[in-house]
């Protein structure tokens, strides 16, 4: 059985390697605690353009995964990640297309930054070697490699939405785009919709590939034992005195406009208006790890929701109690698995999201004899297999009042129902069989 290389824009720093954070970091380590691996990727540094550089790769293994890394230098990091990968393709991808702030100068950069990428593997690969790429930073990194003189089998593995062809048109480079995916062997994405979309994109320029659904997961077991025994843990028992007894609602989210925080600030809002037998007596904790700080809507994003924090606890806060505490900072995720167990309800209100691991680590953490309450975006990747959460359009702010009051009011009995109808896809479907269903469908994709 041959190597397994993975590439990815985003690889976990040395400090990380045990314990990432972020979606696709989590999801991968944890699928990939079998078998020889090299993931290559970006190291998250940036250098300076100096005459004469070439990214060098360095190199450390940690367990059974060898991690090949380079940096960026600062004009690759800016057209590269900030414009063209989040300026550009994310804001497409998540059907905000009004969002995208494209200057073809960016293209370019992204377009030679996956040729670097091809060029900087090419010594690395083995004989045997299955290769499998990750995400929209690296849409024509195949293409690169094929151009190399690379027959291994390559797949690609979409974390983020597909948009519709109505929409990805308005992309310069659509056409090249998708037709330079035909050098995969197998492409994934998260769900049916996203297979739908991408596979109309391949009809409408021609093209021969072929989207299939490999929706993610966790390690359930791993993060539910995490979650109950980390209870007895000095910060999760500071949290827990903090609470006084209220019950506690519980937000995680990357600080991004596709999670919908201020949409949900705002049914937080409503909620606090149009129940005041709540006010006072809940603690609403978000979460928010600010994200991509340097491209421009990201930074407009956190003084909005700055602003709507200060409005809210201005309004409605008391001497002794604060209605939202907002962090933009992470917290390990070792600490967030029982943060969710002790927390009664979860908000998770994407406007579009890929998949979003975080309603599936809720389900995990509870106490499944009283289990708390997931409150669903019907937007979130998750959605489809998750519909006993409470599923809201997270536009409504009106619904996501009604949601937290239902929530916060709901019967053991219910909450059980609920949870074990939740429980079965968060156990089915992990990061495990994810990747095992891929790299399976990798290989006989080449061998018929
Ligand atoms: O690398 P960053 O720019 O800091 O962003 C973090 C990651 O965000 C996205 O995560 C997605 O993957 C998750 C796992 O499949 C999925 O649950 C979530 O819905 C997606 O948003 C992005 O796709 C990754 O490349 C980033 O590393
Ligand atoms: O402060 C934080 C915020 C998030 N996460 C983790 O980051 C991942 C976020 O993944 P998700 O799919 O929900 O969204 P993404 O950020 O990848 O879009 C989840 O495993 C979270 O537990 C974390 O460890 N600390």
């Amino acid at each position: 059985m041959g190597r397994l290389v993975v590439v990815s824009n985003r690889v976990p720093a040395p400090r990380d390697r045990l314990q990432p954070a972020g979606g696709l970091a989590v999801a991968l380590r944890s699928a990939l605690k079998e078998g020889s691996c090299l993931w290559f990727g970006w190291s998250g540094q940036q250098v300076s353009e100096k005459v004469g550089h070439d990214h060098a790769v360095n190199v450390d293994t940690v367990e059974n995964i060898t991690y090949a890394t380079i940096d960026l230098t600062h004009a690759e990091y800016d057209g590269f990640y900030q414009k063209y990968s989040n300026g550009i393709l994310w804001p497409l991808c998540h059907y905000r297309a009004g969002l995208m702030d494209y200057e073809r100068k960016d293209q370019i950069i992204y377009q030679n930054v996956n040729e670097m990428f091809a060029r900087k593997l090419l010594p690395l690969l083995q004989p045997g070697d299955q290769i499998w790429i990750h995400d929209y930073h690296l849409f024509p990194l195949g293409q690169a490699l094929r151009d190399l003189g690379v027959a291994a089998p390559i797949g690609f593995f979409l974390h983020i939405p597909f948009p519709p062809w109505s929409l990805m048109r308005a992309l310069p480079e659509a056409h090249s785009l998708l037709r330079s995916m035909q050098a995969y062997d197998v492409i994934g994405v998260q769900t049916e919709d996203d297979a739908r979309n991408m596979n109309d994109g391949f009809s409408m320029v021609g093209a021969t590939a072929k989207a299939e659904v490999f929706p993610i997961g966790i390690d359930p077991d791993s993060f539910a034992k995490q979650a109950a025994d980390g209870l007895a843990n000095l910060e999760v028992q500071r949290l827990k005195e903090s609470l006084r007894g209220k019950p506690f609602i519980i937000g995680v989210d990357r600080l991004d406009y596709s999670k919908g925080l201020p949409e949900r600030f705002r049914g937080y809002e409503v909620f606090l208006e149009r129940y005041p037998e709540h006010r006072g007596k809940v603690v609403y904790l978000q979460v928010a790890p600010v994200s991509r700080g340097n491209v421009p809507e990201y930074r407009a994003l956190r003084q909005e929701l700055d602003a709507a924090a200060g409005r809210i606890n201005g309004t409605y806060g008391e001497f002794d109690w604060t209605p939202i505490r907002y962090l933009t900072h992470s917290v390990p995720r070792t600490l967030l698995a029982s943060f969710y167990r002790l927390a009664d309800v979860a908000l998770v209100t994407p406007l579009r999201d890929g998949m979003n691991l975080v309603a599936k680590e809720y389900v995990a953490a509870q106490d499944k004899a009283d289990p708390g309450v997931l409150i669903l975006s019907r937007f979130a990747g998750a959605a489809p297999d998750m519909e006993a959460a409470l599923m809201v359009n997270p536009h409504d702010a009106d619904e996501i009042a009604d949601a937290l009051h239902k929530a916060l009011t709901m019967p053991n009995g219910e909450r059980q129902a609920r949870w074990d109808h939740l429980e079965p896809d968060v156990w089915r479907v992990t990061a495990l069989t994810w990747a095992r269903d891929f790299i399976q469908a990798l290989g006989k994709a080449r061998s018929a």
